[in-house]
């Protein structure tokens, strides 16, 4: 394959507390080529935020740190650039659509002035051509009558129209990523389908890459090339979502995806909940919570990425090495496991029952 546009290796991102050092992404590699579209899911708390913004060093530092890792940018090392160096690429190459929208936009300036501030940021353009390129973006995100809503203050567009206007205060530079958290989560679902196909169009047209997170599998399904699943800290799969979505490797992705309607799954949500992130337990992150946990998935570090295949599919889990037993998750068919859904934990009766339960 060709060099990544983004290469993301070994990267561990630790906060020091009072309550001690919290591993939020501890030791995480992903990669996003140009022009796709990447999807970070996992639960509430798995580190997908903290992985994210650590890429143009957004982590408040203190309390957070850069504990270890490489973060590659188009070829060039960004780990440690300077402060002067990144708002080049901050906002420049790379767009950022947070995940609380509301701190993006400043409530004194109009929404036309601050975009076109975001133009002028990175090109230069006169503020005439800068005004004419900011209505121009306010009109492909969708805002109706964008020139006469150029002099309009944030607060008077609607949440899913803020929303749009972050969006298009994101692609002033013409980013060749962009980095989206969560960017519909607070929207009714026809927005939501709106802006994803908005992310899409704007994508092609601007042959950009797209790094999004979100717990919706959802929205995975419709958006994603690839699939990055990512729990406690750590990546448990990853690989082509198709992949991801016909033959599941890992526990917890199967856990993840029983969640899905019309999959079968009768739970809403997965039983237990993440480890304590100051002290993450020996082994798989996932083992705890896992109905197919046997004794090495408690010892040593979380498993390697073992080639699941075909093409590109990766997963962190011991039955899945070389010599190892897939059949002790995958089953004698390919439903999904439900039984990790149970609040009590239980396994169904009918599900495959060679030994390596956790209880
Ligand atoms: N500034 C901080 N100080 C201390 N801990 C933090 C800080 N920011 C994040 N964390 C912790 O890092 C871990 C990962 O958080 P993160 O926000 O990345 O999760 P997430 O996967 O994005 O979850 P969500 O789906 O809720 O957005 C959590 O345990 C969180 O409490
Ligand atoms: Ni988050």
């Amino acid at each position: 394959m060709s060099q990544p546009l983004l290469a993301v290796e070994g990267l561990r991102t630790h906060f020091h507390t009072d309550e001690g050092t919290v591993r939020a992404v501890d030791g995480i590699d992903f990669e996003v080529h140009r022009g796709e579209t990447v999807c970070i899911v996992g639960e509430s708390g798995s580190g997908k935020t903290v992985a994210s913004e650590t890429i143009t060093q957004l982590i408040p530092s203190p309390p957070g740190e850069i504990a270890g890792g490489t973060i590659t940018f188009d070829g060039e090392d960004i780990t440690n650039l300077s402060e002067k160096r990144l708002r080049t690429i901050r906002g420049g190459r790379i767009g950022h659509v947070f995940q609380n929208p509301q701190g993006a936009l400043n409530p004194v300036y109009t929404v036309g002035w601050q975009i076109v501030e975001a133009v002028q940021l990175h090109s230069d353009l006169s503020r005439d051509d800068a005004r004419r390129k900011a209505i121009d973006l306010l009109d492909r995100v969708g805002i109706p009558e964008a020139s006469a809503r150029f002099d309009d203050y944030p607060h008077e567009f609607s949440g899913g129209m803020k929303q749009r206007i972050v969006i298009a205060m994101a692609l002033a530079s013409e980013p060749d990523l962009l980095i989206a958290d969560e960017p519909t989560t607070a929207l009714d679902v026809t927005i939501q389908a709106q802006i994803l196909r908005l992310l899409q169009d704007l994508q092609e047209e601007f042959d950009m890459a797209i790094l999004l997170i979100t717990h919706d599998l959802g929205v995975v399904a419709e958006i994603a090339d690839r699939v990055v699943v990512m729990y406690a800290g750590k990546v448990m799969e990853a690989g082509d979502v198709y992949r991801i979505f016909e033959d599941p490797a890992h526990p917890y992705t199967r856990a993840l995806l029983d969640c899905l309607p019309g999959r079968g799954g009768d739970t809403r949500s997965i039983g237990g909940s993440l480890p304590d992130p100051t002290d993450p337990p020996d082994g798989c992150r996932f083992a705890a919570r896992c109905p197919h946990a046997v004794e090495d998935c408690h010892v040593g570090d979380q498993p390697p990425m073992y080639d699941v295949g075909p093409g590109d599919h990766e997963v962190s889990c011991v039955h899945f090495a070389p010599g190892g037993d897939p059949s002790v998750v995958l089953g004698s068919d390919q439903s999904v496991e439900t039984s990790a859904g149970r609040a009590d934990g239980g396994r169904p009766e009918s599900g495959p029952s060679e030994g390596g339960e956790s209880r």
